[in-house]
């Protein structure tokens, strides 16, 4: 991958040159397949067997885009229109949503084209250090140091808090001894806003944001930064390991830090074979299945405990915990496996007072 400088010339912002993706299409390069392959009698006996792959190898377990296209394109003034197959619909939530950015980022680009969110970064307030605070916290409280999440409603479990107003729960995240705060962006399905980002921001909340977005493109992370987030997240269950090391370095260049989810070892075994920063990228386990919305937090020490889990303490990397903490015991246990920060949403956001809920939730009243 070339690598260049972060800005060159006056307006123009240089990116590392992208490598293309694995599975971006969600199809499956052609000599490559899942399993043993059917054999007929005689071929069993004189083709040795084929595994080329298992599904605990592959990339990505989702599709990037619907095999046949999106249902509808617009193209200048004609409209495509795809029919609908079985094999053209989503298989789950998460590919739900990562087909709808597609379309969603059209409409995003004509409103606000790349070279205009990248003028508004050059001008932008410095970025903030979202792993330093982290460190931090954890240094000065002996808790894992905690990312509190605005979010209204998500698919999972409906509208969390009808009340919603985002300044006022990310100011009373920070008045309680929250480290960062991770603010849904997409709308569709969690009611959030990059608005908010720049709402926050613009109030005044010191501590670093997380823009927690389904991020597919570089354009996501210049509207990120644009709107004031100080870091972002990347899925590795949605981007291939060629998309991450692109992602990442356009992200740092744009200075935003990262944070890469992961959800199981095969992931996390996956995303350890990338060339990352333990000061600008950090790690999280996301306690969430997204494709099945099952949460169970004993996957934190499987994870951990893995000898994945093991190399992540050896280099230094910062780890969260995210999804389904909801008392001081979950805390515990998550630090317990080797996490040093938290990602907290559903537990704090529903209370009606969520600076109490967040001393209550480490223990700091
Ligand atoms: O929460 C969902 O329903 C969901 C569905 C599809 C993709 C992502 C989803 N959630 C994102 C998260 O995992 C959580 O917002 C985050 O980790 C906080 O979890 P919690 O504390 O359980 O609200």
């Amino acid at each position: 991958m070339q690598h260049t400088s972060s800005f060159s010339g006056r307006n123009t912002l240089i990116l590392p040159q992208r490598q293309p993706a694995a599975f971006s299409t969600g199809r499956r390069p052609p000599q490559q397949t899942i399993g043993v392959q059917k054999r007929t009698r005689s071929q069993a006996v004189e083709t040795p067997p084929q595994i080329v792959e298992t599904a605990s190898d592959q990339e990505v377990m989702i599709r990037r885009r619907a095999p046949d296209g999106i249902p509808q394109q617009p193209c200048g003034a004609m409209r495509f229109e795809v029919p609908e197959t079985e094999d053209n619909k989503p298989r789950n939530i998460l590919e739900e949503i990562v087909w709808w950015k597609a379309q969603e980022m059209v409409r995003m680009k004509e409103k606000e084209p790349l070279a205009r969110l990248s003028m508004q970064i050059k001008v932008a307030a410095p970025s903030r250090d979202f792993i330093g605070a982290l460190r931090a916290a954890n240094e000065r409280i002996g808790k894992p140091g905690l990312i509190a999440e605005v979010k209204k409603a998500s698919p999972s479990r409906g509208v969390i808090q009808p009340d919603f107003d985002p300044v006022r729960i990310a100011k009373a995240y920070e008045a309680g001894g929250a480290a960062c705060l991770s603010v849904l962006t997409d709308a569709k399905y969690f009611q959030g806003s990059f608005d908010y980002l720049a709402q926050i921001r613009a109030a005044g909340v010191a501590t670093p944001l997380l823009c927690k977005e389904f991020i597919v493109e570089a354009y996501q992370l210049f509207k990120a930064r644009a709107s004031g987030a100080d870091a972002v997240l990347l899925i590795a269950a949605v981007l291939p390991n060629s998309d991450l090391a692109y992602l990442i370095k356009a992200a740092n260049k744009c200075g935003l830090q990262v944070l890469v989810e992961v959800h199981t070892i095969a992931e996390l075994e996956r995303v350890l074979k990338l060339d990352m920063d333990s000061s600008q990228v950090m790690l999280g386990i996301n306690n969430r299945d997204l494709q099945t919305f099952k949460v169970d937090i004993e996957n934190n020490r499987r994870i951990m405990e893995s000898s994945a889990g093991q190399q992540v303490k050896e280099r230094g990397f910062l780890m969260a915990g995210e999804s389904g903490i909801f008392t001081p015991e979950h805390v515990a246990f998550v630090q317990s496996t080797g996490c040093d920060a938290i990602l907290v949403g559903e537990s704090l956001v529903k209370e009606g007072n969520p600076e109490a809920a967040v001393k209550k939730l480490l223990s700091l009243a």
